[in-house]
């Protein structure tokens, strides 16, 4: 059933009608008792006995496509040649293409673009390596890496099957920020071969974007990378969401009149997410906070194999609180989960502080429904579009990249994370703030401008800065 579409949702079943045998009709009637809503028609084929259509279908149920199937099992002359739904035909071919700037109309364009006049260009950058940032693609071009290995909360799925994620980061890119990004899916797990191949192919590529690449791997890979690179690699699932986080969390405690270092804060999943995100809350003044992982919560009197774990075990739970998330939820102000879905549950939040804040930012399944949740809590948020507060890197990553890339930085630094977490927090102002809008929304044309703006500053009052964009 994963494949299924979700309630509420539209299908698109292309049916095959024998004319002599049956009616339209019939057809109509199973797919009404079958819980399906139909509300469009488009003739595909059609001769004298034979008709193919397609029906696009509103599916009450999440199980409304298997009861029309079997209902038209039973119905002589109905053949349901296929079901699909917007989201699969979304993807058919892959959502991104390549489009050249100019088109090339005639042999004297075609010298220009291509042999002979392409060599006098090869040349320069050859020369001067730095005009392959103002004579290349490099300028505005980011690769955006993955190996499949934690890709959302689906786990290691693999390359093949990062890719519809890895183009899905590519569009965002593009349409918020107007940066060309090209999804880069590595069939390899292993830290060297990552860290060889993102190295060979960095000269078409003005940023690195890593992306769903689990820990502790992630760590050593970016670290390296950046020491290896003289061009921004950012782990997004690290820093885009402690980002958006920070700026998130930022708001809600003045929501609820409440400050920083008092707020009790607990995350769950110390991954890739949770261990940036701690790090920010911890840059940013928190001193309460307990990171829980499968295991239960991570104690400075244990020994952890992982090394992040064991940074992570002396820099936080400094009250020494044991046991579980049940353990560490006692009287919590905030729960942040970057772990896994629905692992919260209402009886944990009615133990929390009085005005709790909820993140539940496992992706696509949020650690909890809000729901499920939203009589108990002051705010809550999740990492999903479909939801009010959605805390998602997608509000960083367009615009972190889109000033990196203008101002040329040679890196993405903490404070351009700050920054760009300053920025996003605040587009929303004192008045607007509300327990269904702590952060703003994709769409709000303001977050990338203001990001970007922010975060060039940041870059050049640090030194990182490679040359002044144009305003
Ligand atoms: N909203 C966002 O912007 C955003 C950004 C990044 C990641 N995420 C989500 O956060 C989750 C983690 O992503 P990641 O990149 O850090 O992955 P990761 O694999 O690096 O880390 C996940 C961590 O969660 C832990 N975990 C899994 N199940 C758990 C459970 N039942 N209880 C406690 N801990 C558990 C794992 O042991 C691991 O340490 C995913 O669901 C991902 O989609 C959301
Ligand atoms: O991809 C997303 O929606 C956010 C994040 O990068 C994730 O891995 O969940
Ligand atoms: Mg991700």
């Amino acid at each position: 059933m994963r494949n299924q579409p979700l309630d509420g949702k539209t299908i698109i079943l292309r049916i095959e009608l024998d004319t002599k045998q049956t009616f339209f009709g019939t057809a109509a009637t199973a797919i009404e008792n079958a819980g399906g809503d139909i509300i469009a028609i488009d003739v595909i084929q059609t001769s004298r006995d034979r008709t193919v259509r397609d029906l696009t279908v509103k599916v009450r149920e999440a199980d409304t496509p298997g009861r029309i199937a079997k209902a038209f099992e039973k119905l002589p002359g109905i053949r349901l040649i296929n079901v699909s739904d917007r989201t699969f035909l979304l993807h058919l071919g892959g959502k991104i293409t390549i489009q050249p700037k100019t088109p090339i109309q005639n042999r004297d364009d075609l010298s220009r673009v291509y042999t002979p006049e392409v060599a006098r260009v090869c040349n320069a950058i050859h020369e001067d390596p730095s005009k392959a940032f103002t004579l290349t693609i490099k300028r505005n071009c980011v690769a955006v890496v993955s190996d499949g290995s934690a890709v959302l909360g689906l786990g290691n799925i693999g390359p093949f099957a990062a890719m519809p994620v890895m183009e899905g980061k590519a569009m965002l890119f593009k349409q918020f920020a107007d940066v060309d990004a090209f999804p880069i899916c590595l069939d390899t797990q292993d830290t060297e071969g990552i860290i060889a191949t993102v190295k060979a192919i960095a000269p078409g590529f003005g940023g690195i974007n890593l992306e769903d690449i689990s820990s502790p791997r992630c760590f050593e890979i970016e670290q390296r990378l950046r020491e290896e690179l003289d061009i921004p690699v950012f782990h997004d699932d690290q820093h885009g969401t402690a980002v958006v986080l920070y700026a998130a969390l930022l708001n809600a405690l003045k929501l609820t009149d409440r400050k920083i270092e008092d707020a009790r804060i607990v995350v769950c999943g110390i991954g890739a997410a949770g261990t940036a995100c701690t790090k920010m809350l911890l840059a940013g003044g928190a001193r309460h906070v307990i990171g829980v992982d499968r295991e239960g919560i991570l104690t400075r009197d244990h020994h952890y194999p992982n090394g992040m774990w064991q940074w992570y075990a002396e820099h936080t739970n400094e009250d020494r609180v044991y046991g579980g998330l049940a353990e560490a939820l006692q009287n919590a102000d905030v729960f942040i989960g970057l772990s896994a879905g629905g692992i919260l549950k209402r009886e944990h939040i009615s133990t929390m502080a009085d005005q709790p804040i909820v993140f539940a930012m496992a992706n696509p399944e949020p650690e909890i429904r809000p729901e499920e949740a939203e009589d108990l809590v002051a705010v809550i948020a999740t990492g999903r579009s479909d939801y009010p507060n959605q805390i998602n890197n997608v509000l960083c990553f367009p615009g972190i990249f889109r000033g990196a890339l203008d101002c040329r930085a040679s890196v993405i630094n903490e404070e351009m994370k700050l920054a760009a977490a300053e920025a996003i927090a605040s587009v929303i102002s004192t008045d607007e703030l509300g327990p269904l809008y702590i952060v703003p929304s994709v769409f709000n044309q303001r977050v990338v401008e203001e990001v970007r703006r922010r975060v060039v500053q940041a870059a050049t009052a640090s030194g990182v800065a490679r040359r002044q964009p144009r305003e």
